[in-house]
């Protein structure tokens, strides 16, 4: 079957960055069915209102994983995802200006000047490889204890002594104990597309080409 003749998939995290991303969407014509907001649906792949796209709402990880893969073809996901993973198929060609937030270190207050200089770090996070690229950066061995939420009961609780997580507000980092010692990555949420769907699919390239004038035309206002 020619790949324009089957439906189009676009993956979108199922989280916080949803609620920005839909207008988007809705701007560059991917609409989904009612049913993609009917709280008691248990569906998780969606007809789209207008054409043959349809949208898989999955954890903003699995986002990147299926668009890598070529299960979905377009998807979008945060930039911290995207370079947590470094996938080759994946593409990242917009940012689109939504989902604002940063990767940063954190600590108990006063911890380093406690330690002194020190040459090894256990490190909670669920960034494992950017956790431990941004620590032999700094010639530290990173031990990367790896959890998928709640970061920053770790250090009080014995489970490590750093954080590597998102931060907005700050206000997490500050009802916990927790001080951010810096900043590994500003984060924003990409387009991405799958490098060969890219290629070979010429709705992956028109889709592009709408967010990329979105985009823009957000940074011209
Ligand atoms: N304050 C914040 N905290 C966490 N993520 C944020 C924040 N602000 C923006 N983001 C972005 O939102 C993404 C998480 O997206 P979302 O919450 O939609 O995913 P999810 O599928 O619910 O995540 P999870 O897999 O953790 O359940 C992050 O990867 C990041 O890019
Ligand atoms: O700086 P703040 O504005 O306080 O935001 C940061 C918090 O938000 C995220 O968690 P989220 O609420 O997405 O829950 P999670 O633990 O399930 O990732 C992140 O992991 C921090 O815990």
């Amino acid at each position: 079957m020619p790949v324009e003749t089957r439906p189009l998939t676009f993956a979108v995290p199922k989280g916080r960055i949803l609620d920005e991303a839909l207008p988007l969407m809705a701007a560059a014509g991917v609409v989904p069915e009612a049913e993609f907001h009917d709280k008691n649906s248990r569906a998780l792949s969606f007809a789209c209102v207008a054409d043959d796209t349809r949208i898989i709402r999955v954890r903003a990880f699995d986002v990147a994983t299926f668009v890598a893969h070529g299960a979905a073809q377009v998807g979008i996901v945060g930039s911290d995802v995207v370079e947590e993973f470094a996938y080759a198929d994946l593409y990242a060609p917009v940012d689109l200006d939504i989902g604002h937030c940063r990767l940063s270190v954190a600590e108990p207050v006063g911890a380093a000047e406690r330690e002194g200089a020190v040459s090894h770090l256990r490190v909670a996070s669920k960034y494992p490889s950017l956790t431990r690229r941004h620590f032999e950066g700094k010639g530290i061995q990173a031990e990367v204890v790896k959890l998928n939420g709640a970061m920053e009961l770790a250090p009080s609780l014995g489970l490590a002594s750093r954080i590597v997580d998102l931060v907005s507000t700050g206000r997490t980092l500050k009802d916990n104990g927790l001080v951010e010692t810096s900043v590994i990555m500003p984060v924003s949420a990409r387009l991405i597309v799958n490098r060969a769907a890219l290629k070979t699919d010429g709705r992956v390239a028109e889709l592009v080409e709408r967010f990329r004038a979105l985009a823009a035309s957000k940074a011209a206002a």
